[in-house]
């Protein structure tokens, strides 16, 4: 990367191998004090593409800060291979390479700033330090420096103190200090989340546009599902130190591969297949026949599945409307959500959820029809 602007009229090829960042293999285990180990990243392979932002995303504890880590070169796994942009960095028989040595920059949720050098000193760190000390003479970091701070919105800040800098500026330090040596990756762990929300997504939405333009590989780490739909040109979804599913945002939430991240993303109904009968298109469910769309879904034949849906697709009405997928029900519920009202409707002993706009008439007791359209129906594997 270099700290001009991308240049789409480059010709193909001319970056060299499109390569990213490529992960085989990986597992990382600890051992927690009363001796039972964790197996945080557990048996990990992905490619991250070159110049895309893959953002890992999962709850708590399901391994994505440890994976980060391994890639920084702050963790050291216990197996597998890591190259970053056709460098192997960790694998076996080979000298693992130290963070600092590694083509990577990265952007902490706590900032991690030097709070007694000014901002200035604090993005030209990278270019003082470790082995590129000797190659840059003083004027050209300078003129570097100011390069970068520009970039962030900060050109007028360079002498100030880190701690004359609000939280949100003070992350604007943290990403300039990170892109400043030019490297093609740049790896966040949650660099957002402590910061309030309006700055928050003021800087989610410059830090993609900076990203698009530097055209650089990122790496980012969240729990926050908007946040990662919003970012990624790829998601990775995790769950107890495994993937679970890997795509873009569409293809995450459209397509589920399992109820996991069909739950974890987005609000979907999952109605328990209770037979395939002969037509793959047509499943069985508490509910009655569901028509569905999308390929047969993955697994071992007989795994157990669900219909997964949208609570948006659905729709609600007071007026009878039988038909393919259309149920008689019951309102239990409605809760006001501003952009829409959710309704929780009863069909029989099963519940589901339909997000529709709000209707005065539609109260607890009221008799509706509901229904969803096929092509937003979707088999996929009740577990893992
Ligand atoms: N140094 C450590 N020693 C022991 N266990 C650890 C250590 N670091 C992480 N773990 C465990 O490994 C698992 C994965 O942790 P990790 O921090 O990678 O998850 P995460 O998805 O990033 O969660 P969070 O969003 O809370 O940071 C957790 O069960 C955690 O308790």
């Amino acid at each position: 990367m270099t700290l001009t602007t991308h240049d789409a009229s480059a010709p193909a090829g001319a970056e060299g191998p499109r390569t990213g960042v490529d992960i085989v293999g990986l597992r990382k285990r600890f051992r927690a004090p009363d001796g039972t180990v964790v197996a945080a990243v557990d048996d990990v392979t992905l490619h991250l593409p070159k110049g895309d932002f893959c953002v890992l995303l999962g709850p708590s504890g399901c391994g994505k800060t440890t994976l980060l880590r391994c890639l920084a070169g702050l963790e050291h796994p216990d197996e597998g291979r890591i190259t970053i942009d056709g460098v192997p960095v960790f694998g076996p028989g080979l000298r693992t390479v130290e963070p600092q040595d590694r083509p990577v920059g990265m952007v902490f949720q706590s900032y991690a700033l030097w709070p007694n050098m000014t901002v200035a000193d604090n993005v030209a760190f990278p270019l003082t330090t470790g082995p590129r000390r000797e190659r840059m003479p003083k004027e050209q970091i300078r003129a570097r420096v100011e390069e970068v701070l520009k970039i962030m919105g900060l050109s007028s800040h360079g002498s100030r103190a880190i701690g004359q800098l609000s939280g949100g500026q003070q992350q604007r330090v943290a990403l300039a200090r990170a892109i400043v040596a030019g490297t093609d990756v740049v790896l966040f762990d949650e660099p957002l989340s402590n910061i309030d929300a309006k700055v928050r997504e003021i800087l989610r939405r410059e830090l993609r546009a900076m990203q698009q333009d530097l055209g650089f590989t990122a790496v980012y780490v969240t729990h926050d599902q908007a946040e990662a739909m919003e970012l990624a040109d790829q998601i990775t979804v995790m769950r107890s130190g495994r993937v679970m599913q890997n795509g873009s945002a569409r293809d995450i939430y459209e397509r589920p591969r399992n109820r996991y991240v069909a739950e974890f993303i987005g609000t979907a109904n999952l109605l328990p297949v209770t037979s395939d009968g002969g037509d793959a298109r047509l499943v069985h469910t508490a509910v009655g026949p569901v028509r569905v769309a999308g390929p047969a879904p993955e697994g071992p034949a007989g795994a157990a599945r669900v219909v997964a849906s949208r609570a948006h697709r659905w729709w609600i009405d007071t007026a009878e409307r039988p038909g393919e997928n259309a149920w008689p029900g019951e309102v239990a519920a409605a809760v006001f959500a501003g952009s829409h009202t959710e309704y929780v409707v009863r069909i029989g002993e099963t519940s589901v959820r339909v997000w529709a706009a709000d209707d005065p008439e539609l109260v607890p007791g009221r008799k509706v029809w509901v229904g969803v359209d096929p092509a937003a129906c979707v088999v996929v594997l009740d577990h893992d």
